[in-house]
Parts: C-alpha cells; structure tokens; sequence
C-alpha cells in the first residue's frame, strides 16, 4: 500500500504572519511524514477576507503580500488568495471544501478564470508525480487508525486530502456559542481532518473528549504536542509594533519592514502638535496666488513653524483658541494662551508654534500674541 497525501492547510487572519504560523507547518509535517502512514506534499496559507472584521486586520492586500514575504524561505508553504477574492468572508468549511474541490480537479480549475492557482502545491502542478499515487480506497487515515467512511470521500482522484492544521486555541473556539455550525464541524472533523498544534493554556485532548461531536471523529483528529512552545502570536508582535519596540526574530525581517514601510499596527494618529503640524504642512504647502504671509510682531513668542492656513470657510468668523507652552520646545497643552483670530480674505498661512488638537486650519487667520491680546502691542502684520 503506497502512502496518503496530505496538503495542510490553515486558516487565519495572519494579520501579521509570525513565525509561529510557518513553525505550525513544519511540526505537523515532520509528524506526520514520520508516522509512516501518510506524506505531506503541500502547505496553503489562507487568510480571511476583510469583512471577517477583526479587530486588527490590516486589508487583505497588505497581509497577502506579508505571507508572500514571509514564506520566500519555503518551498512548500503557499498562499492562497481565494478566500480573501470571495465578495464576503467564506467559511471555513467551505474553503476546505473549495481547495480539495480545485487539487481533485486540477485541469478544470486551471483555465477557470475564478481562480488563483498559485497556492496549488508543486506535486500537483507536476502531473507526472501524481500517477503513481493512491486512489481513495487505499488510503490509511491519520494516526495510523482505519478511516471513518467519510474520510474517503474528498481525497479524490488525485488521493490527496486537505487537512485543516490549526493551533489548539482554534479548535477550542468550536465551543464557543454561534461562531461555528455543527454541520460545519462534522464535515470539518468528518470529511477533511483536524491536525492541531497544543499551545500552552489549552487542552485539546480533554476539549475532544468533552464534546460528543468531536469524540466521534477523533480518528481523523491529529493532536501534535509542541515541544519547542512558542507563543508568539500575532497580537504579541502587534503589541511590540505599537510601541514601538522591536519585534525581530519572531517574524521574517522582510515581514517587519514592510510593517515599517506601510505604517501598519501603528497606534491612531494622536493629535500631538508634531504630527498635527506635520499633516497641516504636508497639506496645504502648496501656495496660492493670494497667499500672504503673517506672522507675530512678537517673534521671540513663537518659534517659526510654518502652517498654511486656508480653505475651510466655515471658521472664517471664529476665534481659535491656541495653546502654548512656556520655556519649552515641546508644546504642552493647556499652559498658556495665544489667540488665533480668523480675520477677512487676505492672509493665509501664519507663522505660530502651537496648534491644539482643536484647531482647524481656516481661510484666513491673524496672531495675537498674549501681550497684543492684552493690548500692550502686537497684531497681525502681513509679509
Ligand atoms: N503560538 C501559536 N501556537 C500554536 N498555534 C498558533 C500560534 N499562533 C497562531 N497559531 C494558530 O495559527 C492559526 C492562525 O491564527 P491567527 O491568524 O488568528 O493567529 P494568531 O497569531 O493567534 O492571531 P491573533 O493574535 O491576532 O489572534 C490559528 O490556527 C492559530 O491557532
Ligand atoms: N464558522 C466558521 O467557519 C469559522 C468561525 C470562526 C473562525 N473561522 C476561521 O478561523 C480562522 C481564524 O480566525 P481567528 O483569527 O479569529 O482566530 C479564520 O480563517 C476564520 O475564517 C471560521
């Protein structure tokens, strides 16, 4: 009898891919390459669609391009974009049941412009590798155990079955209430097969036993003990990316500099007076013909950050409140008060070292200093 083929494969948000993600494949194929029954010829990486909205998931094209990076170093990890293409978030069931529709079916697949064959495993693409391989009836199922019946059914022509591999904390969410459909787990467990990586806090072996579902299907449920664990996750990488701490060596160093490089995980823009000048600047330096420029009588007060101020009218009448700090470059909010008045037409761009959060930039402004507020001197005085 001439071994099964499995392809692994895992579903998840990778948002963004860790280490932990790669090192999954790696045990589960060792482990099961290693019990004799059944040989790995392939890993897919699918990650979910945007509209699974979880908290943290930068778009689809952004961790695509992360699993591409991530996974230059395998050569039999893929990943496929076909759930993230779907115009809805796909369940899991489904996109098993697609990826072992697509490898039974290959030649039909392969001129259907829906899909993105580029996950499909090498073994597959070379057909003549394939023509020695098990038909269904041959097959042994996991663990060395006799399949279940239903085990037989997707392996297909091809005699290759697509398992689901996943951590120990995903196959414990099948309890949790209305995130996974019975009949969703049955054909899961029943028709596909679990391989399950332990992580530390969970115990799948009990969680199997606990539930009745699960129990059944036990024999097409592979639990691999991790015994190098490592829980990094990719909350844990997000966390450090946030604060900007260092996250090397949990992920590819291709993976953290395209975080850097897109800005992802960042925290919100804060409205601090940098990055409010900053935005300001970035988006109204361009002048215009009536573009003037003022600045304070009183320069010595204010310390030469130049904003463009203009195009939002609906201020033209206010009076703009304006923090500043004394004896200090770093603008503090709420220790000292300026006032910037909008005033007529003309001037649109001042000069002043403190913008709140509050502020927006108007159509015209004018500065007064604290001293000209209190009418000792100063006012708008235009270039
Ligand atoms: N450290 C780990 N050990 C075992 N499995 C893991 C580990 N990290 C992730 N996984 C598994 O990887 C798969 C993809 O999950 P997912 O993308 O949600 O990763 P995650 O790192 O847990 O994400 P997040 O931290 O955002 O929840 C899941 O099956 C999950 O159980
Ligand atoms: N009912 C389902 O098919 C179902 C429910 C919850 C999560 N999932 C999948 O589990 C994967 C991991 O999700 P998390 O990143 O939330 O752990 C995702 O690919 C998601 O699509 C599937």
């Amino acid at each position: 009898m001439t071994q099964g083929k499995v392809v692994l494969m895992a579903c998840g948000s990778f948002s963004p891919p860790t280490y932990m993600h790669l090192r999954m494949f790696e045990i589960a194929r060792d482990h099961i390459n290693s019990s004799g029954m059944e040989t790995v010829v392939g890993g897919i990486m699918s990650p979910v669609h945007d509209a699974y909205g979880k908290k943290d998931l930068v778009t689809a094209n952004h961790r695509i391009a992360m699993l591409k990076l991530a996974l230059k170093s395998s050569d039999w990890i893929k990943v496929s974009e076909w759930e993230t293409r779907q115009s809805g978030w796909t369940r899991t069931r489904l996109s098993l049941a697609y990826h072992q529709d697509a490898l039974n079916n290959y030649s039909l697949y392969q001129n259907n412009s829906e899909g993105c064959m580029s996950w499909m495993p090498d073994d597959i693409l070379n057909v003549n590798n394939m023509n020695g391989l098990d038909e269904p009836d041959n097959y042994q199922s996991l663990n060395g155990n006799p399949p279940s019946p239903d085990a037989r059914g997707p392996r297909g022509a091809r005699g290759v079955a697509v398992r689901l591999l996943c951590g120990a904390d995903l196959l414990e969410s099948f309890a949790t209430p209305g995130l996974w459909a019975d009949d969703d787990i049955e054909a899961i467990v029943g028709r596909h097969g679990l391989v399950v990586i332990t992580r530390s806090g969970s115990n799948p072996d009990k969680f199997i036993y606990d539930s009745d579902l699960l129990y059944k299907h036990r024999r097409n449920i592979t639990l691999i003990t991790n015994h190098i664990p490592n829980e990094v996750s990719s909350t844990v990488l997000r966390r450090l990316v946030r604060r900007g701490h260092s996250a090397r060596y949990l992920t590819a160093d291709p993976v953290l500099e395209y975080i850097r490089v897109h800005a992802l995980y960042s925290p919100p823009p804060t409205h601090t007076e940098y990055n409010l000048l900053h935005d300001m600047i970035a988006k109204y330096d361009q002048k215009s013909p009536q573009d003037a420029i003022m600045t304070s009588p009183e320069e010595a007060n204010f310390k030469n950050i130049l904003i463009s101020i203009r195009d939002k009218p609906h201020i033209v009448d206010e009076t703009i409140t304006v923090k500043k700090p004394r004896k200090t470059h770093y603008l503090l909010p709420y220790t000292h008060t300026d006032f910037v008045s909008p005033i007529d037409s003309k001037p649109k761009q001042a000069f002043i070292d403190k913008v709140p959060a509050t502020y927006v930039p108007g159509k015209a402004v004018k500065i007064v200093s604290e001293k000209s507020h209190d009418e000792k001197g100063g006012g708008p005085c235009a270039l």
